[in-house]
């Protein structure tokens, strides 16, 4: 009898390890590594898996399944992918199948527990399907939505996920997703003259005629033909109305009159309209001579650490290495953190290389997901700008990766498995497969600065803005002060108040910065000091005035806000601490004339909410934009002279051990939203600390004197990049059990680690959320043992935790390289 043939497959499943089955002559000839088959698992479940690899090694301990179908004729993942699948799986301490479910779209990968629904659009083509995908639709039609497993009682059992599979690829049914909002790039209004004025004569001069007593109107027909004749380019109505002067109102009288046409553009399409493609600029030698060093470290197989001041023109030095690559006839992959892909980046980008950009944005729906794969597969884009997870596409010849905004936190994952960090994984895919990789930041993370400096990584600077732009000049006020003298208003200074009035009365914008939002974050009984906590975390209920709630930031709970105290029934009580709401209040009362809008998760829920905020403060619409760090992060804006700072130490005494750090990389961005054209713009920042080290160096721009100084600290107290950290979080709805759970585990730990390099069990900040305790645990590595034994050692003390039956409930989540 001939040998046997094996598969190694992988599934979406929590365990670790590949899984094998048996496969006949037949079915090996048509399969390849990184193939989909479905295929049995368990007594009644059926999962989409890859192929990994084959073998003829017989399991001694158990019987094989075989496949039940397989779903396609050639490979949807590279080999190149499972390798660094298994990178990851590995460093991070999950299984492979943790990382396959994050990496592959969900439409790709059916199984048991997915939920199919008849399209919306019922297709009329019913002969085109088989009598099996027939039976499905019919019975589809009858229920609604139904599970694969109950698809699997309908049809041949084996054949189901493939009967799914090509149901949904004939568009007859789609997967039961929560429906995400649509990514929805911006959309701008454009004006353009009726085109049969300017073709015929006699209709333009009936039209000339009929402005005859609107002089305005005239020269505003006139100045558009102009325009028009000039450039193919849509023109935009508020840069049209910035330079010429006129009103919308104006406008769409003309477009009444039939003169005029206004109408909207998804400002991402400009690419297309006008088909030009826009010169790549030529660098300035301070770039020339930042992009000199960049290739010759790439040429040594080194990543580069890009540091820019903000507007130094980062971006064009990466356009440059962009087209660089795509000469060379390899593609490029840009990662941006989440919220920069609504902004103006992917806009430069396309302007430059036009339709061979493909885009990867979160907000994407399965189709949109599965196309951009397919197409990435195909070779079909040669650069790919996309958010942390753009990184699990299956690139071709893939050549340069850069990661814009390197020091962002948005590129670590924390909501599931694997939690991986972008930019790491980058530079991981780098040294894998030999490809460039660029980081550019202006604020640069003490780890990617620590690696440049230790020649790990290549350095290059970029230390003057661009053309005639200065960097802002950044004022502390103390607040203790203006406290004192009684200079203060609620919680905005007599000081800040004036500048704002003068940015006012000269018609600029400002920007206002509280990191809380909400009324106040706590609401306290003046009689006995009690405050209404939330039934399900361990944290005080935020005060929200314009729902007049109390809510919990935590798990979403909420409730009226009560009008005494539920412990002494007390009438009276206060709130302390500020939100965004409280500033907008404030501001509404000393600037009654003002036009202020906020920017917060709270404000920003309604579809679109977020971009329409940034047009209209963009079109000058709103006077005073106040917010979270949602408005510090990628925005330009044109007229922006003053941004305030309302209380900076809440940033400074956050507790972990990034503060600092972030403190500095949050102010640093937000002051780089002021004073962004020719006229230099002005940052007040009120603190009760004003001799603070970190503001201090703010207001210098000292980056390097900020980094060098918290290098100190990390190198005293061990702490990244000196050491590196793997982080466990406990978890259970029983304190006693998340307390003997993670207190066996660093019994067993301190076998291995002395007393400095394990810490806790400790009760975080927040002791309790959603109803579950949380106990943390805080390794450091010892600088001379490797993380692959330690890590070890750690699997090791888990898996004897997992022995114990009673303690198997505890949730226990492995963080390397937490944030
Ligand atoms: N060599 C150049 N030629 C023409 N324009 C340039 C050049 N370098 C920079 N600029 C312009 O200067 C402005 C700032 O440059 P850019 O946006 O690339 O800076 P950045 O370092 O990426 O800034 P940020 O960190 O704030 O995003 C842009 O409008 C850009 O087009
Ligand atoms: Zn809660």
């Amino acid at each position: 009898m001939a040998n046997q043939l094996f598969v190694e497959i992988i599934l979406p499943l929590a365990l670790p390890g590949t899984f094998t089955y048996h496969i006949s002559e037949q079915e090996k000839s048509q399969l390849q590594i990184g193939q989909r088959v479905s295929v049995p698992f368990g007594s009644k479940k059926l999962y989409t898996g890859i192929i990994h690899s084959f073998h003829q090694n017989k399991p001694e301990l158990y019987k094989t399944k075989g496949i039940d179908s397989i779903l396609d004729d050639y490979p949807l993942v590279t080999k190149f992918q499972i390798q660094f699948w298994e990178w990851m799986a590995d460093y991070y301490m999950c299984t492979l199948g943790d990382v396959f479910r994050n990496a592959f779209p969900t439409a790709l990968k059916w199984e048991s527990e997915t939920f199919i629904r008849l399209n919306d659009a019922i297709n009329e083509n019913y002969d085109e399907l088989s009598e099996d995908e027939q039976i499905l639709i019919n019975s589809l039609g009858n229920k609604g939505l139904i599970s694969i497993n109950e698809a699997s009682a309908i049809v041949n059992q084996k054949l189901v996920i493939k009967i799914v599979k090509s149901l949904w690829e004939k568009g007859w049914i789609r997967l039961d997703e929560v429906l995400k909002e649509k990514y929805s790039p911006k959309i701008e209004r454009f004006v353009k003259v009726i085109s049969e004025l300017k073709s015929d004569g006699k209709k333009f001069n009936e039209a000339i005629n009929s402005l005859k007593n609107a002089a305005k109107q005239r020269e505003i027909l006139l100045q558009l033909i102009v325009e028009e004749t000039q450039s193919s380019k849509p023109i935009k109505i508020s840069k049209f109305l910035k330079s010429f002067g006129g009103t919308h109102a104006v406008l769409n009288s003309m477009a009444s009159k039939g003169i005029l046409e206004i109408y909207e553009l998804n400002t991402s399409r400009i690419g297309e309209i006008d088909n030009t493609q826009y010169e790549i600029s030529s660098l300035t030698l301070e770039q020339e001579k930042a992009l000199k060093i960049i290739e010759n470290d790439f040429s040594n197989n080194k990543p580069v650490l890009l540091y820019g001041i903000t507007s130094s023109g980062k971006t064009e030095v990466y356009i440059k290495l962009i087209e660089q690559k795509l000469k060379e006839n390899k593609t490029v992959l840009f990662l941006l953190p989440e919220i920069s892909l609504t902004s103006q980046m992917v806009l430069r980008i396309r302007k430059h290389f036009g339709e061979t950009v493909g885009i990867y944005h979160s907000k994407f729906n399965q189709n949109e997901r599965v196309e951009l794969w397919e197409k990435t597969l195909k070779g079909d884009y040669k650069i790919i700008i996309g958010a942390r997870s753009a990184l699990f596409l299956p690139f071709q010849k893939l050549g340069l990766i850069i990661v814009d905004e390197e020091h962002e936190s948005a590129y670590k994952q924390t909501d599931s498995k694997p939690f991986f960090h972008a930019r790491d994984m980058a530079l991981v895919l780098g040294n894998l497969f030999k490809l460039k990789v660029l980081l550019g930041s202006a604020t640069p993370s003490l780890e990617s600065f620590y690696n440049s400096k230790e020649n790990k990584y290549g350095y290059a600077e970029l230390l003057n803005r661009f053309g005639e732009s200065k960097l802002p000049k950044i004022e502390l006020i103390d607040l203790r002060k203006a406290m004192n003298q009684k200079e203060i208003t609620g919680d905005i200074s007599h000081k800040l108040r004036d500048e704002i009035q003068d940015v006012l009365n000269e018609g600029k914008q400002v920007i206002i910065f509280q990191n809380r939002r909400g009324f106040a974050p706590v609401v306290e009984c003046m009689s006995c000091g009690h405050s209404p906590y939330c039934p399900n975390c361990d944290v005080p209920l935020t005060f929200h005035k314009f729902s007049n709630q109390i809510k919990c930031h935590y798990c979403g709970h909420s409730q009226a806000k009560p009008s005494k105290c539920s412990n002494c029934q007390s009438l009276e009580l206060t709130t302390k601490g500020i939100g965004t709401e409280q500033i907008e209040l404030q501001l509404n009362t000393i600037f009654p004339k003002a036009r202020i809008a906020r920017m917060d998760v709270d404000a920003m829920r309604r579809k679109n909410a977020y971009e329409k905020t940034i047009e209209a403060f963009e079109n000058q619409e709103i006077d005073i934009l106040v917010g979270t760090q949602m408005l510090a992060k990628g925005l330009d804006f044109s007229n922006v002279a003053l941004v305030g700072v309302v209380r900076a130490d809440s940033l400074l005494n956050f507790p972990d051990f990034r503060a600092h750090e972030k403190a500095f990389q949050l102010l640093t961005q937000v002051s780089g939203r002021a004073g962004r054209r020719e006229e230099q713009g002005k940052v007040l920042i009120q603190t009760y600390n004003p001799d603070h080290q970190v503001l201090q160096n703010v207001t210098t721009y000292d980056y390097l004197k900020t980094v060098n100084e918290i290098l100190y600290e990390r190198k005293s107290f061990l702490y990244p990049p000196y050491v590196r950290l793997i982080q466990l979080t406990f978890k259970h709805i029983k304190k006693e059990k998340v307390d003997k759970v993670s207190g066996e585990f660093v019994k067993l730990m301190k076998n291995f680690l002395d007393e400095k390099h394990l810490l806790g069990p400790e009760e975080p900040s927040i002791g309790r959320i959603r109803n579950q305790f949380i106990r943390k645990v805080l390794i450091k590595i010892p600088e001379n043992q490797s993380a692959k034994h330690i890590k070890q050692l750690v699997q090791k003390s888990l898996d004897s935790i997992n022995t114990v039956q009673v303690y198997r409930s505890v949730r226990i989540d492995v963080d390397v390289d937490p944030h």
